[in-house]
Protein backbone atom coordinates (compact mmCIF):
# COMPACT_ATOMS: atom_id res chain seq x y z
CA UNK A 1 0.00 0.00 0.00
CA UNK A 2 1.40 3.17 -1.09
CA UNK A 3 1.07 6.50 0.40
CA UNK A 4 1.98 8.45 -2.31
CA UNK A 5 0.61 12.28 -2.34
CA UNK A 6 -0.83 12.31 1.27
CA UNK A 7 -3.20 9.77 1.20
CA UNK A 8 -3.33 5.93 0.97
CA UNK A 9 -4.52 4.00 -2.30
CA UNK A 10 -6.97 0.92 -1.67
CA UNK A 11 -6.66 -1.09 -4.71
CA UNK A 12 -9.93 -2.86 -5.58
CA UNK A 13 -9.03 -5.52 -8.38
CA UNK A 14 -9.40 -9.22 -7.73
CA UNK A 15 -11.80 -7.97 -4.94
CA UNK A 16 -12.86 -11.68 -3.73
CA UNK A 17 -9.21 -13.09 -3.38
CA UNK A 18 -7.41 -10.28 -1.73
CA UNK A 19 -10.12 -9.44 0.33
CA UNK A 20 -8.25 -9.58 3.13
CA UNK A 21 -5.08 -7.74 2.49
CA UNK A 22 -8.00 -4.93 1.35
CA UNK A 23 -9.69 -4.76 4.82
CA UNK A 24 -6.17 -4.34 6.68
CA UNK A 25 -5.58 -1.36 4.18
CA UNK A 26 -8.77 0.00 4.72
CA UNK A 27 -9.07 -0.02 7.69
CA UNK A 28 -5.59 1.43 8.21
CA UNK A 29 -5.98 4.19 5.96
CA UNK A 30 -10.26 4.74 7.73
CA UNK A 31 -8.72 4.61 10.68
CA UNK A 32 -5.74 7.19 10.51
CA UNK A 33 -6.94 9.30 8.05
CA UNK A 34 -10.56 9.02 6.88
CA UNK A 35 -9.86 9.56 3.32
CA UNK A 36 -8.03 7.57 1.03
CA UNK A 37 -7.91 7.10 -2.84
CA UNK A 38 -9.76 3.83 -4.37
CA UNK A 39 -8.34 2.56 -7.85
CA UNK A 40 -9.35 -0.60 -9.70
CA UNK A 41 -12.90 -0.06 -8.89
CA UNK A 42 -14.88 -0.94 -12.15
CA UNK A 43 -16.22 2.11 -13.33
CA UNK A 44 -14.60 2.88 -16.40
CA UNK A 45 -12.56 6.53 -17.14
CA UNK A 46 -15.40 6.31 -20.49
CA UNK A 47 -18.37 5.94 -18.11
CA UNK A 48 -17.09 8.68 -15.32
CA UNK A 49 -16.37 11.35 -18.09
CA UNK A 50 -20.07 10.40 -19.75
CA UNK A 51 -21.53 11.04 -16.58
CA UNK A 52 -19.59 14.51 -16.13
CA UNK A 53 -21.35 15.52 -19.70
CA UNK A 54 -24.52 14.67 -18.66
CA UNK A 55 -24.18 17.21 -15.22
CA UNK A 56 -22.13 19.52 -17.47
CA UNK A 57 -25.46 19.73 -19.78
CA UNK A 58 -28.12 20.14 -16.90
CA UNK A 59 -25.76 23.07 -15.69
CA UNK A 60 -25.79 24.78 -18.95
CA UNK A 61 -29.32 24.92 -18.61
CA UNK A 62 -30.78 28.43 -18.39
CA UNK A 63 -31.35 28.84 -14.11
CA UNK A 64 -35.17 29.08 -15.07
CA UNK A 65 -35.38 25.78 -16.22
CA UNK A 66 -32.77 24.49 -13.34
CA UNK A 67 -35.21 25.70 -11.23
CA UNK A 68 -38.02 23.84 -12.64
CA UNK A 69 -36.33 21.22 -10.01
CA UNK A 70 -36.26 22.64 -7.01
CA UNK A 71 -33.72 21.98 -3.86
CA UNK A 72 -36.57 19.36 -1.73
CA UNK A 73 -34.78 19.56 1.96
CA UNK A 74 -36.48 16.42 3.14
CA UNK A 75 -36.47 14.35 0.36
CA UNK A 76 -32.82 16.12 -0.03
CA UNK A 77 -33.05 15.93 -3.75
CA UNK A 78 -32.83 18.76 -6.66
CA UNK A 79 -31.49 21.65 -7.68
CA UNK A 80 -29.49 24.87 -5.60
CA UNK A 81 -27.41 27.33 -6.13
CA UNK A 82 -25.38 29.72 -3.48
CA UNK A 83 -28.02 27.41 -1.12
CA UNK A 84 -25.76 25.19 1.27
CA UNK A 85 -24.83 26.88 4.48
CA UNK A 86 -21.69 24.98 5.73
CA UNK A 87 -21.73 24.97 10.03
CA UNK A 88 -18.19 26.44 10.10
CA UNK A 89 -18.49 29.51 8.53
CA UNK A 90 -22.02 29.82 8.37
CA UNK A 91 -21.74 31.13 4.48
CA UNK A 92 -22.94 29.36 1.38
CA UNK A 93 -20.53 27.60 -0.96
CA UNK A 94 -19.55 28.99 -4.23
CA UNK A 95 -21.65 26.63 -6.09
CA UNK A 96 -24.34 25.16 -8.07
CA UNK A 97 -25.45 21.75 -7.25
CA UNK A 98 -27.84 18.61 -8.44
CA UNK A 99 -28.72 15.68 -6.23
CA UNK A 100 -30.51 12.55 -7.68
CA UNK A 101 -32.23 9.74 -5.34
CA UNK A 102 -32.77 5.95 -5.56
CA UNK A 103 -36.83 6.89 -4.79
CA UNK A 104 -39.58 9.02 -4.53
CA UNK A 105 -38.04 12.06 -7.02
CA UNK A 106 -40.36 11.38 -10.53
CA UNK A 107 -40.89 15.16 -10.34
CA UNK A 108 -36.95 15.88 -9.89
CA UNK A 109 -35.74 13.96 -13.14
CA UNK A 110 -35.16 16.38 -15.89
CA UNK A 111 -37.03 15.97 -18.80
CA UNK A 112 -35.99 14.29 -22.11
CA UNK A 113 -36.16 17.70 -23.64
CA UNK A 114 -34.08 19.25 -20.74
CA UNK A 115 -31.35 17.05 -21.02
CA UNK A 116 -32.16 13.75 -22.92
CA UNK A 117 -31.46 10.41 -21.09
CA UNK A 118 -30.39 12.03 -18.15
CA UNK A 119 -32.46 9.48 -15.37
CA UNK A 120 -31.54 6.51 -17.18
CA UNK A 121 -27.81 7.35 -17.46
CA UNK A 122 -28.08 8.51 -14.05
CA UNK A 123 -29.55 5.52 -12.75
CA UNK A 124 -26.71 3.37 -14.24
CA UNK A 125 -23.97 5.35 -12.94
CA UNK A 126 -25.59 5.12 -9.61
CA UNK A 127 -25.95 1.51 -9.44
CA UNK A 128 -22.37 1.25 -10.51
CA UNK A 129 -21.30 3.58 -7.46
CA UNK A 130 -23.43 1.70 -5.14
CA UNK A 131 -21.71 -1.91 -6.17
CA UNK A 132 -18.29 -0.12 -5.26
CA UNK A 133 -19.63 1.57 -1.99
CA UNK A 134 -21.44 -2.06 -0.95
CA UNK A 135 -17.54 -3.67 -1.62
CA UNK A 136 -16.21 -0.93 0.69
CA UNK A 137 -18.82 -1.59 3.23
CA UNK A 138 -18.10 -5.74 3.48
CA UNK A 139 -14.80 -4.57 4.11
CA UNK A 140 -15.57 -2.44 7.23
CA UNK A 141 -17.89 -4.74 8.36
CA UNK A 142 -15.57 -7.46 8.84
CA UNK A 143 -12.85 -5.17 9.95
CA UNK A 144 -15.29 -3.75 12.69
CA UNK A 145 -16.09 -7.57 13.40
CA UNK A 146 -19.32 -7.50 12.22
CA UNK A 147 -20.86 -9.63 10.02
CA UNK A 148 -19.48 -9.32 6.38
CA UNK A 149 -23.40 -8.42 5.34
CA UNK A 150 -24.30 -5.74 8.21
CA UNK A 151 -23.23 -2.70 6.89
CA UNK A 152 -24.84 -3.76 3.06
CA UNK A 153 -28.28 -5.12 4.77
CA UNK A 154 -29.21 -1.19 6.48
CA UNK A 155 -27.73 0.30 2.98
CA UNK A 156 -29.99 -1.50 0.46
CA UNK A 157 -30.99 0.54 -2.10
CA UNK A 158 -33.55 -1.58 -3.11
CA UNK A 159 -35.34 -0.88 -0.07
CA UNK A 160 -38.23 2.71 -0.34
CA UNK A 161 -36.13 4.21 3.08
CA UNK A 162 -33.13 4.11 0.90
CA UNK A 163 -30.76 7.52 1.57
CA UNK A 164 -28.01 7.20 -0.93
CA UNK A 165 -27.96 10.05 -3.34
CA UNK A 166 -25.45 11.35 -5.86
CA UNK A 167 -24.47 15.13 -6.04
CA UNK A 168 -23.37 16.65 -9.21
CA UNK A 169 -21.53 19.66 -8.09
CA UNK A 170 -20.90 22.98 -10.34
CA UNK A 171 -18.04 25.61 -8.54
CA UNK A 172 -18.55 28.38 -10.34
CA UNK A 173 -15.79 30.06 -12.62
CA UNK A 174 -14.25 32.55 -10.73
CA UNK A 175 -12.33 34.89 -12.80
CA UNK A 176 -12.67 38.35 -12.24
CA UNK A 177 -16.60 38.55 -12.01
CA UNK A 178 -18.13 36.52 -10.18
CA UNK A 179 -19.13 38.61 -7.09
CA UNK A 180 -19.94 41.32 -9.23
CA UNK A 181 -23.27 43.26 -9.21
CA UNK A 182 -24.67 41.59 -12.24
CA UNK A 183 -24.24 37.70 -10.39
CA UNK A 184 -25.23 39.50 -7.34
CA UNK A 185 -28.57 40.59 -8.79
CA UNK A 186 -29.55 37.38 -9.67
CA UNK A 187 -33.10 36.19 -8.66
CA UNK A 188 -30.91 32.98 -6.31
CA UNK A 189 -28.28 35.18 -5.44
CA UNK A 190 -31.20 38.13 -4.04
CA UNK A 191 -33.93 35.24 -3.13
CA UNK A 192 -32.22 34.39 0.30
CA UNK A 193 -31.75 31.20 -0.28
CA UNK A 194 -31.22 29.39 2.99
CA UNK A 195 -31.75 32.77 4.42
CA UNK A 196 -28.65 33.92 3.97
CA UNK A 197 -28.26 36.54 0.63
CA UNK A 198 -25.27 37.71 -1.23
CA UNK A 199 -24.96 41.12 -2.10
CA UNK A 200 -23.19 44.24 -1.62
CA UNK A 201 -19.28 44.64 -0.97
CA UNK A 202 -17.49 41.93 0.12
CA UNK A 203 -14.91 42.66 2.21
CA UNK A 204 -14.67 39.10 3.86
CA UNK A 205 -14.04 37.77 0.61
CA UNK A 206 -11.17 35.28 2.42
CA UNK A 207 -14.15 33.33 4.16
CA UNK A 208 -15.10 32.01 0.99
CA UNK A 209 -14.25 28.60 0.22
CA UNK A 210 -16.32 26.79 -2.77
CA UNK A 211 -16.78 24.33 -0.32
CA UNK A 212 -16.57 25.30 3.30
CA UNK A 213 -15.17 23.33 5.64
CA UNK A 214 -17.35 20.54 6.74
CA UNK A 215 -17.73 16.83 7.20
CA UNK A 216 -20.32 14.41 5.51
CA UNK A 217 -22.98 13.08 7.79
CA UNK A 218 -23.21 9.80 5.63
CA UNK A 219 -21.37 6.24 5.52
CA UNK A 220 -18.76 7.04 3.21
CA UNK A 221 -18.57 9.51 0.31
CA UNK A 222 -17.19 8.45 -3.42
CA UNK A 223 -15.58 11.43 -4.92
CA UNK A 224 -15.07 11.69 -8.99
CA UNK A 225 -13.24 14.64 -9.90
CA UNK A 226 -12.70 15.45 -13.66
CA UNK A 227 -9.26 17.78 -13.31
CA UNK A 228 -6.94 15.81 -11.55
CA UNK A 229 -3.80 17.32 -10.39
CA UNK A 230 -5.64 21.07 -10.46
CA UNK A 231 -8.08 20.18 -7.74
CA UNK A 232 -8.27 22.15 -4.62
CA UNK A 233 -9.97 19.40 -1.95
CA UNK A 234 -8.08 19.50 1.59
CA UNK A 235 -8.54 17.19 4.36
CA UNK A 236 -7.77 17.72 8.03
CA UNK A 237 -7.13 15.19 10.51
CA UNK A 238 -7.78 14.34 13.81
CA UNK A 239 -10.80 14.30 14.46
CA UNK A 240 -12.05 12.68 17.92
CA UNK A 241 -15.80 12.95 18.48
CA UNK A 242 -18.50 12.72 15.54
CA UNK A 243 -20.03 15.88 17.31
CA UNK A 244 -17.49 17.83 16.82
CA UNK A 245 -17.13 21.51 14.96
CA UNK A 246 -13.36 21.92 16.09
CA UNK A 247 -11.04 21.36 13.50
CA UNK A 248 -7.27 21.32 13.35
CA UNK A 249 -5.36 23.54 11.33
CA UNK A 250 -3.20 20.74 9.71
CA UNK A 251 -4.96 20.72 5.81
CA UNK A 252 -3.38 18.00 3.11
CA UNK A 253 -4.77 18.03 -0.41
CA UNK A 254 -6.60 15.14 -2.35
CA UNK A 255 -4.41 14.81 -5.60
CA UNK A 256 -6.27 12.03 -7.40
CA UNK A 257 -5.11 10.96 -10.74
CA UNK A 258 -7.50 10.23 -13.78
CA UNK A 259 -10.10 7.21 -12.94
CA UNK A 260 -9.09 7.88 -9.01
CA UNK A 261 -11.49 7.96 -6.59
CA UNK A 262 -11.41 9.73 -3.45
CA UNK A 263 -13.19 8.24 -0.68
CA UNK A 264 -14.23 9.59 2.89
CA UNK A 265 -15.57 8.25 6.13
CA UNK A 266 -18.66 10.06 7.16
CA UNK A 267 -19.78 10.76 10.55
CA UNK A 268 -22.51 7.49 10.35
CA UNK A 269 -19.14 5.44 9.90
CA UNK A 270 -17.64 7.27 12.47
CA UNK A 271 -20.09 6.81 14.99
CA UNK A 272 -20.65 3.27 14.12
CA UNK A 273 -16.97 2.36 14.60
CA UNK A 274 -17.07 4.14 18.08
CA UNK A 275 -15.21 7.10 16.93
CA UNK A 276 -12.61 4.38 15.34
CA UNK A 277 -12.37 5.59 11.70
CA UNK A 278 -12.80 8.99 11.05
CA UNK A 279 -15.23 11.25 9.67
CA UNK A 280 -12.79 14.33 9.01
CA UNK A 281 -13.57 17.93 8.09
CA UNK A 282 -12.32 18.82 4.43
CA UNK A 283 -12.89 21.67 2.37
CA UNK A 284 -12.54 23.06 -1.26
CA UNK A 285 -10.52 26.10 -1.08
CA UNK A 286 -10.78 29.08 -3.58
CA UNK A 287 -8.36 28.61 -6.90
CA UNK A 288 -5.33 30.99 -6.78
CA UNK A 289 -4.47 30.20 -9.81
CA UNK A 290 -7.06 28.28 -12.61
CA UNK A 291 -9.68 29.92 -11.90
CA UNK A 292 -12.64 28.24 -14.57
CA UNK A 293 -14.87 26.18 -13.34
CA UNK A 294 -14.58 22.97 -11.59
CA UNK A 295 -16.71 20.06 -11.40
CA UNK A 296 -17.43 16.55 -9.15
CA UNK A 297 -19.27 14.05 -8.29
CA UNK A 298 -19.95 13.16 -5.39
CA UNK A 299 -22.19 9.48 -4.17
CA UNK A 300 -23.49 9.68 -0.54
CA UNK A 301 -23.85 6.57 0.90
CA UNK A 302 -25.88 6.40 3.78
CA UNK A 303 -27.78 3.97 6.01
CA UNK A 304 -31.40 3.45 5.33
CA UNK A 305 -33.47 5.68 7.29
CA UNK A 306 -35.08 3.34 9.68
CA UNK A 307 -31.23 1.39 10.77
CA UNK A 308 -30.19 1.65 13.87
CA UNK A 309 -26.65 3.08 14.87
CA UNK A 310 -24.78 1.77 17.57
CA UNK A 311 -21.23 0.87 17.78
CA UNK A 312 -19.98 -2.38 19.00
CA UNK A 313 -19.19 -1.10 22.23
CA UNK A 314 -22.70 0.13 23.06
CA UNK A 315 -21.53 3.36 24.66
CA UNK A 316 -23.69 5.32 23.06
CA UNK A 317 -27.14 5.14 22.48
CA UNK A 318 -28.49 2.98 19.52
CA UNK A 319 -30.36 5.75 17.22
CA UNK A 320 -31.86 5.55 13.47
CA UNK A 321 -30.46 6.75 10.87
CA UNK A 322 -32.83 9.42 10.33
CA UNK A 323 -32.61 10.80 14.19
CA UNK A 324 -29.19 10.52 13.14
CA UNK A 325 -29.70 12.79 10.46
CA UNK A 326 -31.97 15.09 12.33
CA UNK A 327 -29.59 14.97 15.08
CA UNK A 328 -26.73 16.57 12.63
CA UNK A 329 -29.12 19.03 11.04
CA UNK A 330 -30.30 20.59 14.32
CA UNK A 331 -26.61 21.09 15.74
CA UNK A 332 -26.09 22.66 12.01
CA UNK A 333 -28.98 24.36 12.20
CA UNK A 334 -28.19 26.10 16.00
CA UNK A 335 -24.27 26.70 14.53
CA UNK A 336 -25.05 28.54 11.34
CA UNK A 337 -27.97 30.49 13.33
CA UNK A 338 -25.25 31.77 15.91
CA UNK A 339 -22.63 32.56 13.18
CA UNK A 340 -24.66 34.39 11.55
CA UNK A 341 -26.77 36.64 14.49
CA UNK A 342 -22.66 36.99 15.32
CA UNK A 343 -22.30 37.97 11.98
CA UNK A 344 -25.02 40.79 11.99
CA UNK A 345 -23.67 41.97 15.31
CA UNK A 346 -20.24 42.67 13.51
CA UNK A 347 -21.49 44.28 10.99
CA UNK A 348 -23.56 46.40 13.09
CA UNK A 349 -20.57 47.44 14.92
CA UNK A 350 -18.36 48.19 11.87
CA UNK A 351 -21.29 50.58 10.98
CA UNK A 352 -21.38 52.41 13.91
CA UNK A 353 -18.01 52.71 13.87
CA UNK A 354 -17.72 53.28 9.97
CA UNK A 355 -17.43 57.64 9.77
CA UNK A 356 -14.44 57.55 12.33
CA UNK A 357 -12.57 54.79 10.29
CA UNK A 358 -13.04 56.74 7.08
CA UNK A 359 -11.43 59.83 8.57
CA UNK A 360 -8.94 58.32 10.56
CA UNK A 361 -8.40 56.05 7.58
CA UNK A 362 -8.07 59.09 5.04
CA UNK A 363 -5.31 60.28 7.40
CA UNK A 364 -3.30 57.34 7.19
CA UNK A 365 -3.67 55.59 4.19
CA UNK A 366 -0.87 52.84 5.07
CA UNK A 367 -3.10 50.72 7.86
CA UNK A 368 -3.37 46.81 8.50
CA UNK A 369 -7.42 47.47 7.02
CA UNK A 370 -5.28 48.24 3.63
CA UNK A 371 -2.93 45.14 3.58
CA UNK A 372 -6.39 43.15 3.82
CA UNK A 373 -7.92 45.60 0.51
CA UNK A 374 -5.09 44.92 -1.19
CA UNK A 375 -5.54 41.04 -1.15
CA UNK A 376 -8.86 41.16 -1.65
CA UNK A 377 -8.23 43.28 -5.26
CA UNK A 378 -5.18 40.73 -5.90
CA UNK A 379 -7.42 37.97 -5.81
CA UNK A 380 -9.88 39.56 -8.31
CA UNK A 381 -6.71 40.65 -10.24
CA UNK A 382 -9.06 43.70 -10.99
CA UNK A 383 -8.62 47.02 -9.08
CA UNK A 384 -11.68 48.47 -10.65
CA UNK A 385 -14.38 45.73 -10.08
CA UNK A 386 -17.25 46.53 -7.29
CA UNK A 387 -16.57 44.64 -3.93
CA UNK A 388 -18.99 42.86 -2.03
CA UNK A 389 -20.07 42.59 1.58
CA UNK A 390 -22.03 39.60 2.64
CA UNK A 391 -25.33 40.61 3.59
CA UNK A 392 -27.54 38.96 6.28
CA UNK A 393 -30.86 39.35 6.90
CA UNK A 394 -32.34 39.02 9.90
CA UNK A 395 -36.06 37.09 8.62
CA UNK A 396 -38.08 39.11 10.99
CA UNK A 397 -37.09 42.21 10.11
CA UNK A 398 -34.82 42.48 6.53
CA UNK A 399 -33.60 46.10 7.17
CA UNK A 400 -32.47 46.08 10.55
CA UNK A 401 -29.41 44.47 11.97
CA UNK A 402 -29.94 44.37 15.45
CA UNK A 403 -26.91 42.02 17.20
CA UNK A 404 -30.42 41.34 19.65
CA UNK A 405 -32.51 39.87 16.81
CA UNK A 406 -31.98 36.20 15.69
CA UNK A 407 -31.84 35.05 11.99
CA UNK A 408 -34.78 32.01 11.41
CA UNK A 409 -33.15 29.58 9.44
CA UNK A 410 -34.25 26.88 6.57
CA UNK A 411 -32.72 23.83 7.68
CA UNK A 412 -30.08 22.53 5.15
CA UNK A 413 -28.72 19.35 4.83
CA UNK A 414 -25.14 20.35 5.03
CA UNK A 415 -23.82 17.02 3.03
O1 LIG B 1 -16.31 18.75 -4.57
C1 LIG B 1 -15.44 18.38 -3.77
O2 LIG B 1 -14.26 18.28 -4.07
C2 LIG B 1 -15.82 18.04 -2.37
C3 LIG B 1 -17.29 17.98 -2.16
C4 LIG B 1 -17.68 17.56 -0.79
O3 LIG B 1 -16.92 17.49 0.12
C5 LIG B 1 -19.08 17.21 -0.56
O4 LIG B 1 -19.89 17.36 -1.48
O5 LIG B 1 -19.42 16.77 0.55
FE1 LIG C 1 -17.90 16.54 1.83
Amino acid sequence: MSTKRNFRTIDLANFEQRKESIIKDIMTAATEQGFFYVINHGISDKEIQTMFETGQQFFALPDSTKANYPLDVPRNAGWEKFAQLRPQTGLPDLKESMQLAFHHIPDLWPTQQDVPNFQPKVQHFMEQCNTVSQQLLECFALGLGFPQDFFTRCHDVSQPDSLNSLRFQHYFDLTGTFLDEKTMSTPEAKTEMGHCSLEDSVDDLDEYYRAGPHTDPDTLTLLFQNNPGHDALEACQDRDDVTQFVQGTHWLPLCPQKNELVCNIGDMLMRWSDDLLKSNFHRVKRPTEDLSSRYTIAYFTQANKSAIIQGRTKYTEPLTAGDFLRQAMERNHQRVKMLIDQRIARKKQQQQHQPRQQSSESQSNQSADDDDGDKTHDYHNNHNHHRHHLHLQSSSSPSSTSPQQTTTLAPVLAI
